[in-house]
């Protein structure tokens, strides 16, 4: 059963921040196995990433399994039906046409002093884009990671993919092809992200690591921050729906347990004003688990990290909607519109009741690699920009210089560096 929670209640505050602070994603046990896994990768590169991917992914690799070849790439995707590969190229077209808008432009002028000012975008060098695969493959997450990263311009980019039992799903590859990355590793999980970001024989190290995965990957790629960069923290997935009398229940129901089948820790939240409605879902969700083939993942999902809240208004549902920042909320309302401007912290927002989030995961266009745990309070989905740096550009002409000149070596003064000063000075006294 999940959570019930009333706003109206003396506990709710409480009960409240015990949801917020539910271990799904960090903790101290994972975190651990991580820096292992990653100082074994780091000692051992190769040799550790077989050992561990054989442990986790039940393989009988060696490091000459870990990169898919070109044949191989081309024989699985050649295997796709031409339904699934229409699908993919609508999904790649819709995430490229979408994702295009976001290329920044470079920009440079002159102020009123003479001094010239820009600011110039480049694209990251290498990137890994990482793939999850453990409980499900996510031929999606190709285009969401590889489509931005393309039009951004990066030069390199390798995928990680899991692969457990070994097999690689050939949509997952013909994903690729589409999508033009020919780069891909067998390997997931925390060595995985070691791999990319250290390097190992096999795995040539990247600048950057992005892309989703459950509470391993996440973990890693925090530790790994900073040797590389990363995206932000995509951990297991969330959706908060917002809902009056206005909804559907069984369409509520739908998209809770959506994200529930995920695993991993996903968890599903239901805000509403109306009682009614709650009682309905919770009743429609136990109804349409019952007619899921693979109930099992979601089923245990929804009991365990669901939750059902009552609310009076819909302010004091976006009140909450902003506390716990969620990476996915639908706004499930006749006039989304009304509340959408006083929801502030979501990785996306979904308007009205013909737009599930699972259409987002596929084919909407916009990214479905969102901040989780909250990370929406400070972070932002995938897109172009994770895959550019700005740099700025300054120049000056003795006489912009010299206008400068006082407030910089008084500012050099005030910091005793007397050097800094000197380096501007030394450039007008004579
Ligand atoms: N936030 C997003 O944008 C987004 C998008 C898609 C998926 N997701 C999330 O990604 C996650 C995918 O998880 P998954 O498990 O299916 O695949 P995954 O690829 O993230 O993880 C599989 C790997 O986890 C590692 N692992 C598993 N158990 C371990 C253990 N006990 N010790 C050490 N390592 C271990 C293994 O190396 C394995 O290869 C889900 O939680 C889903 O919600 C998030
Ligand atoms: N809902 C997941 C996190 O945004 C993405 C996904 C991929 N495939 C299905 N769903
Ligand atoms: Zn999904």
């Amino acid at each position: 059963m999940p959570i019930r929670l009333d706003s109206a209640s003396s506990d709710f505050e409480q009960s409240f921040v015990a949801l917020l602070g539910g271990k799904r994603e960090a903790s101290q046990e994972v975190g651990d196995v991580v820096a292992a896994i990653i100082a074994d990768v780091r000692t051992r590169g190769d040799d550790a990433v077989v050992e561990l991917t054989n442990k986790f992914d039940h393989t009988h690799f060696t490091a000459a399994d870990l990169r898919i070849s070109p044949e191989e790439i081309d024989r699985a995707s050649a295997r796709v039906s031409d339904e699934v590969r229409a699908a993919l190229q609508t999904a790649h077209d819709r995430v490229k046409a979408h994702h295009e808008k976001q290329l920044p432009t470079d920009h440079i002028y002159q102020d009123a002093l003479g001094v010239t000012l820009g600011t110039r975008w480049t694209p990251v060098d290498a990137v890994g884009i990482y793939v999850p695969g453990g409980l499900a493959t996510y031929p999606s997450t190709v285009i969401m990671g590889a489509v931005p990263a393309k039009l951004a311009g990066v030069g390199r980019i390798a995928l990680a993919v899991p692969t457990p039992g070994g097999q690689i799903s050939a949509v997952v590859l013909l994903a690729a092809k589409i999508a033009g990355v020919t780069e891909i590793y067998r390997i997931g999980g925390a060595q995985a992200i070691a791999a990319l970001a250290y390097g190992t024989e096999t795995v040539g190290r990247v600048d950057k690591i992005v892309g989703p995965g459950n509470a391993y990957v996440a973990a890693a790629k925090r530790q790994v921050f900073g040797q590389v960069g990363i995206d932000s923290i995509a951990g297991p997935s969330e959706v908060l729906v917002i809902a009056d009398g206005s909804a559907n229940p069984a369409w509520i129901a739908a998209d809770l347990i959506a994200q529930a089948e995920h695993g991993g820790g996903a968890q599903s939240i239901l805000v509403t004003t109306e009682k009614g409605l709650a009682d309905a879902v919770e009743a429609e969700v136990d109804r349409q688990l019952s007619l899921l083939p693979r109930q099992d993942i979601a089923r245990e999902g929804w009991d365990e990290f669901g939750a059902v809240i009552t609310v009076a208004s819909l302010d004091e549902a976006a009140a909450l909607a902003n506390r716990i920042a969620s990476e996915h909320v639908e706004l499930a309302l006749d006039d989304p519109d009304v509340i959408l401007p006083a929801i502030r912290h979501a990785g996306a927002i979904f308007l009205g009741h013909h737009t599930p989030e699972a259409i987002g995961d596929y084919v909407g266009g916009s990214n479905h690699v969102l901040p989780t745990a909250r990370s929406a309070r400070f972070a932002s989905g995938l897109g172009v920009l994770d895959f550019m740096k700005r740099t700025s550009l300054l120049r000056c002409d003795p006489a912009s210089l010299a206008a400068l000149r006082e407030a910089a070596v008084t500012l050099a003064e005030v910091e005793a560096l007397d050097g800094h000063g000197r380096s501007i000075s030394i450039r007008l006294n004579h």
